[in-house]
């Protein structure tokens, strides 16, 4: 059986603490109404928001998650934040790989694999990101790329339970353009495939898609094989348009 959807919203290096408390009671009041989303709805803020918007979070049934972790779990690290600190700061996600994290900061697959396991060991969910660059889906490899890319990010000791797959073409991401459908279909099974051989659960685990996700193009998208969800960046931004999306998946 599939797993229950995850929409997912990573709000980036936005939103102060006024805007990010009016977002959560917003999404917290759309949730606690009728008709439920037929899907688990999780937001990523600013690390600076966590510890204010975790009990709001708690009392609606959000799931609160962070965009990234260090691979210690404590130590001389000036300026980052170690998977226990977002666990004890009321996180239950933490995403790592973001593309954004592997072009700005240099992060290569050992560095994402060593942070998902930090996650992982904190009692937290990693939501790995992957996903081609335009001149990798122009040369025809796109699929064989992103699943060498999946494997070696991958943590040891994974389930269904404690990973999160997203599927980020890089291209994609805050362009207003995405794969067709086809293509999220074939990389979706491609990456199915591929987890079906190191875990023992993969059909189980949920692998979603992101990049340009909107209110407009979300059922679509929801609706192809093996995506179990989506990682939604600015439109994660809007009540509307977020919770539009959550409504999306049927
Ligand atoms: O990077 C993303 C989510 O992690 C996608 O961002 P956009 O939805 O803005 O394209």
């Amino acid at each position: 059986m599939a797993p229950r959807k995850l929409i997912a919203g990573n709000w980036k290096m936005n939103l102060l603490k006024a805007e990010g408390e009016a977002l959560v009671r917003a999404l917290g009041g759309s949730l606690s109404g009728t008709p439920k989303p037929a899907c688990d709805v999780l937001v990523c803020p600013p690390f600076t928001l966590l510890g204010a918007l975790a009990p709001l979070c708690r009392e609606t049934g959000l799931a609160l998650g962070a965009q990234d972790c260090h691979a210690k779990s404590s130590g001389a690290f000036t300026g980052d934040v170690a998977a226990p600190m977002l666990a004890d700061a009321g996180c239950s996600h933490v995403i790592v790989g973001h593309s954004e994290r592997r072009s700005l900061h240099g992060e290569d697959n050992a560095t994402v694999k060593a942070k998902a396991e930090a996650a992982l060991a904190a009692g937290l969910v990693a939501i790995v990101c992957v996903g081609e660059t335009e001149a990798e889906r122009d040369s025809g490899k796109a699929e064989e790329i992103v699943v060498a890319q999946l494997l070696a990010s991958l943590p040891q000791g994974a389930s269904a339970k404690t990973l999160v797959v997203a599927y980020e073409p890089v291209w994609a991401i805050g362009t207003g353009r995405t794969p067709t459908v086809e293509q999220v279909a074939d990389m979706h099974a491609a990456l199915r495939k591929a987890l079906g051989g190191v875990l023992s659960d993969a059909a189980g685990l949920r692998l979603l898609y992101g990049g340009s996700v909107k209110p407009g193009n979300a059922a679509e998208l929801l609706a192809v094989a093996n995506v179990d969800g989506a990682l939604v960046g600015g439109a994660s931004l809007s009540h509307g348009d977020f919770w539009a999306i959550c409504q999306s998946c049927g």
